[in-house]
């Protein structure tokens, strides 16, 4: 059995980041950028002003209270022809360019217009140039990479891209995930439903997690426990950039995944790691296709979905797939010591007295316990061989409700 990290770390190096795509940037967020995004365009093109109000001279304000000529007019959009003289004002609104000549903008509020001319009160207080206006350039200029390489898009890059008028991004393509979960005992959810059998969660689960990691889940409907059943339905997985099959991983004699796909070319990396849940994890290749065999426990299936599929998914497209980074948080009970499996407790998040984070594992740790870890918040991690703790005792917690590896 191989460590996690040396699981994860054996998976990252199995995968190479998926070629890229053009595509409109109304689909661009949650993908990874494939280039450097570089502006079309300086941002603002021209000072403008900030406010509404006048464009003036700083020069001509700097004795309050004053009165000067009004020349023109300026709405956002629009242009004033000609330059600002002495003792000249432009009326001008937020976002309009300021007119040559002009260096300073007076808000409306301090002035008082009649008769072609303004007066700009002594309320103001004298000011320099530069006042209420924007300069060209102080958002970005042209040529300027405001989104590097190998970034996810969130909603505030998709409106520094559309900023920097680039309607079109090239993006890593998204991976297609072929799923396959496997077994005479499960059949789908609302399908008709023998006496001997359970409803599937698993395929269910681990499509939500794909789409939410930004790949493309496949269903490819159920296999049954027998190897040319396996062989055909696992071929459905060709062109898919990854194969996840579901249980059928383990040592029984109806745990036929390995030795099936094996028969089609299945090269096995690794199987089994120290972790539990999850034990019989295996990670191999079919052809083009990678294959992530994963446990058929559902929180077996779903914890390492999001310690390793979810970082493959990342990998394949451009991005670093570090895994979760656990954080501090305090026993919420006494903890036994560990064998030599890596452990993930399903366990609740509350706050202590001091408002540090506390983790009250569950009494129940079953790995078949699906309603155990849709209620739970995190998942303490207790290191190989950690020994006892009491309660109160730092762990480190993967959350599960909130953060970037939210399930
Ligand atoms: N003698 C040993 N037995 C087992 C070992 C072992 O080391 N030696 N490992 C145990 C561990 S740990 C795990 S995890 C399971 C993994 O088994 P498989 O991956 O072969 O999965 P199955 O046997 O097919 O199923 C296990 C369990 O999960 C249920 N299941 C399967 N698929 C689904 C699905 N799509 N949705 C919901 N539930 C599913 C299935 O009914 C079983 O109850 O092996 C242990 N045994
Ligand atoms: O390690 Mo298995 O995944 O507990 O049930």
């Amino acid at each position: 059995m191989i460590s996690v990290a040396d699981a994860l770390a054996r998976i990252r190096e199995g995968l190479t980041p998926l070629g890229a795509e053009l595509i409109s940037l109304a689909d661009a967020y949650g993908r990874v950028l494939a280039e450097d995004l570089t502006a079309r365009r300086t941002q603002p093109p021209f000072a403008v002003s900030a406010m509404d109000g006048y464009a003036v001279r700083a020069a001509d304000v700097a004795v309050l209270p004053t009165r000067l000529k009004l020349v023109g007019y300026v709405p956002a959009g629009g242009r004033h022809e000609g330059t600002l003289g002495p003792g000249e004002a432009v009326r001008i609104f937020t976002g309009a360019r300021l007119p040559d000549g002009a260096d300073a903008v007076v808000i409306q509020e301090d002035t008082e217009a009649s008769d072609g001319t303004v007066l700009v009160h002594d309320t103001v207080g004298a000011f320099g140039p530069g006042r209420h206006v924007r300069q060209a350039g102080i958002d970005f200029v042209e040529g300027e990479v405001g989104l590097k390489a190998g970034r996810r898009l969130s909603a505030r890059d998709v409106g520094l891209a559309a900023a920097m008028n680039r309607p079109w991004l090239m993006v890593h393509r998204r991976p297609r995930v072929a799923i396959l979960p496997t077994g005479d005992e499960v059949a789908l959810p609302g399908d008709p439903i023998g006496p001997n059998q359970i409803v599937s969660s698993n395929g269910a689960a681990l499509a939500a997690l794909i789409a939410a990691s930004g790949g493309i889940p496949i269903q490819l409907g159920i296999a049954r426990d027998d190897g040319a059943t396996l062989k055909t339905m696992a071929r459905g997985a060709e062109g898919a950039d990854l194969l996840v099959t579901i249980g059928g991983a383990s040592v029984g004699e109806h745990d036929l995944v390995k030795s099936a796909l094996g028969e089609i070319g299945l090269t096995v990396d690794f199987w089994k790691i120290a972790m539990r849940p999850g034990k019989p994890l295996m990670f191999g290749r079919l052809g083009a296709t990678a294959v992530l065999g994963l446990p058929g426990n559902p929180v077996s299936a779903l914890v390492c979905g999001m310690l390793f599929l979810r970082p493959a998914l990342e990998r394949l497209q451009g991005l670093p797939g570090d895994g979760p980074l656990p954080e501090p948080a305090l026993a919420g009970a006494a903890l036994a010591a560990n064998d030599g499996r890596q452990d993930y407790l399903r366990a609740r998040l509350v706050r202590g007295p001091d408002g540090a984070w506390v983790a009250m594992p569950f009494e129940k740790q079953d790995s078949s316990m699906m309603s155990a870890l849709a209620g739970a918040d995190c998942l303490i991690v207790r290191p190989p061989a950690a020994p006892a703790v009491p309660a109160g005792a730092p762990v480190d917690v993967i959350r599960l409700s909130e953060g970037a590896y939210a399930l």
